[in-house]
């Protein structure tokens, strides 16, 4: 299981720079011109572990395979876009494929980018692509729920789009849908505006570490759980270092991690996500699992055959695994559990499933 993130943003805020952060990569074209993207770029990105280096060490693994991570980088939204201003309303369609939003918001003076809106106004920007995003949304609930099509639609799901229209037009907040309907329906709906999201204030080199007025602003209206502040422009420059260099340099301007780094983990949380182990001398991989999930369910990610015929997982806690070196005194030293069919995995379990064809 891996996930999309997509990244959405007015024209010319840095969602292509951002884009070329995390992938590592040029592959975006980045300048300074608003709408310089239209087709949407992809990237597959490993993500990074620790864990797994470590695991890669102790079960001297031939490979490592990293779980991944999908990055889409869309056209830039303007006033209007829901009714076909600037590039329109196919780019709201590229928001729909994604599991999470990433909101790009410039969070920074520069009489050399162009702005599309006359000040740098993190909080109004955000309402500006949010507005579009609820549009899209009641226009794509209108035709749901017009008498032919709504027999197409089921119970659950008609509850949902009748509830998010009456909070979209009512200015309610539609949040509130996560409060009485499990979360895969909600993503079942496709709606933009009940897509997980992170905001990504992009700052200047002097504000990486501590943030500036206008980020303050922004989470003082919009809290700090889901917000990051990342200059898209300096981990762009970072990428571009060898190793040491880019550490020394980090340390220099007082990053503590990269934006890729807290990214994913914003997006573990928000997604509820967590990541098990498979080890090893062939392999040691890591695999992407829904928090709270149960040792069939994991082995399903690894192949359906081990779900169907799942008897049980041999299960060694992270900690264990690593205090005991390894399979072998693990097991010896009673750290391995068999666990059955009802087992919730937790964070960091290392895994063997024992199953039947
Ligand atoms: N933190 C930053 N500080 C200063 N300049 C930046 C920052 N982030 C990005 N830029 C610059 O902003 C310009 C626009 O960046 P980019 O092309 O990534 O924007 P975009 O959001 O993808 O635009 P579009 O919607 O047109 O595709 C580039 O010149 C880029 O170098
Ligand atoms: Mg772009």
């Amino acid at each position: 299981m891996s996930f999309k993130c997509g990244i959405v943003g007015l024209p010319n805020v840095g969602k292509s720079t951002l884009f070329n952060a995390l992938t590592n990569s040029s592959k975006a074209q980045a300048a300074n011109f608003p709408f310089c993207t239209i087709e949407p770029n992809v990237g597959v990105v490993p993500v990074p572990d620790e864990r797994l280096d470590k695991l890669v060490e102790i079960s001297k693994s031939k490979k490592k395979i990293n779980t991944t991570i999908e990055f889409v980088d869309i056209a830039g939204l303007v006033a209007g876009a829901s009714k076909g201003e600037g590039l329109g309303n196919k780019f709201l369609s590229h928001i729909r494929e994604v599991d999470a939003v990433i909101h790009m918001i410039r969070c920074f003076d520069s009489d050399d980018i162009q702005n599309v809106n006359p000040t740098v106004d993190p909080i109004r920007d955000l309402e500006i692509i949010e507005t579009e995003m609820m549009l899209a949304d009641l226009e794509s609930i209108q035709k749901r729920l017009e008498k032919n099509n709504k027999k197409n639609v089921d119970e659950e799901q008609l509850k949902i789009l009748e509830i998010a229209s009456d909070c979209i037009n009512n200015s309610k907040d539609i949040q509130i849908l996560y409060e009485q309907f499990d979360k895969k329906l909600i993503s079942q709906s496709g709606l933009l505006s009940l897509k997980p999201k992170i905001f990504v204030c992009n700052v200047d080199e002097a504000s990486v570490q501590n943030g500036n007025k206008y980020t303050q602003a922004f989470i003082d209206k919009y809290g700090e759980k889901n917000t990051l502040i990342v200059s898209a422009d300096i981990e762009n420059q970072i990428n571009q270092l060898e190793n040491e260099e880019k550490e020394n340099y980090m340390e220099m301007i007082g990053l503590k991690r990269t934006g890729l780094n807290m990214l994913i983990q914003k997006g573990y949380n928000i997604l509820e996500l967590d990541t098990y182990f498979t080890s090893g001398p062939e392999e040691t991989r890591a695999w992407t699992i829904q928090k709270n999930c149960t040792a069939p369910k994991a082995a399903g990610e690894i192949h359906t055959d081990f779900e169907k015929g799942f008897i049980r997982a041999e299960t060694i806690a992270y900690e264990d695994f690593i205090a005991n070196d390894g399979w072998v005194n693990s097991k010896t030293n009673g750290k391995m559990r068999l666990e059955g069919k009802d087992y919730i995995v937790k964070d960091g379990d290392i895994l063997n499933f024992r199953f039947n064809t």
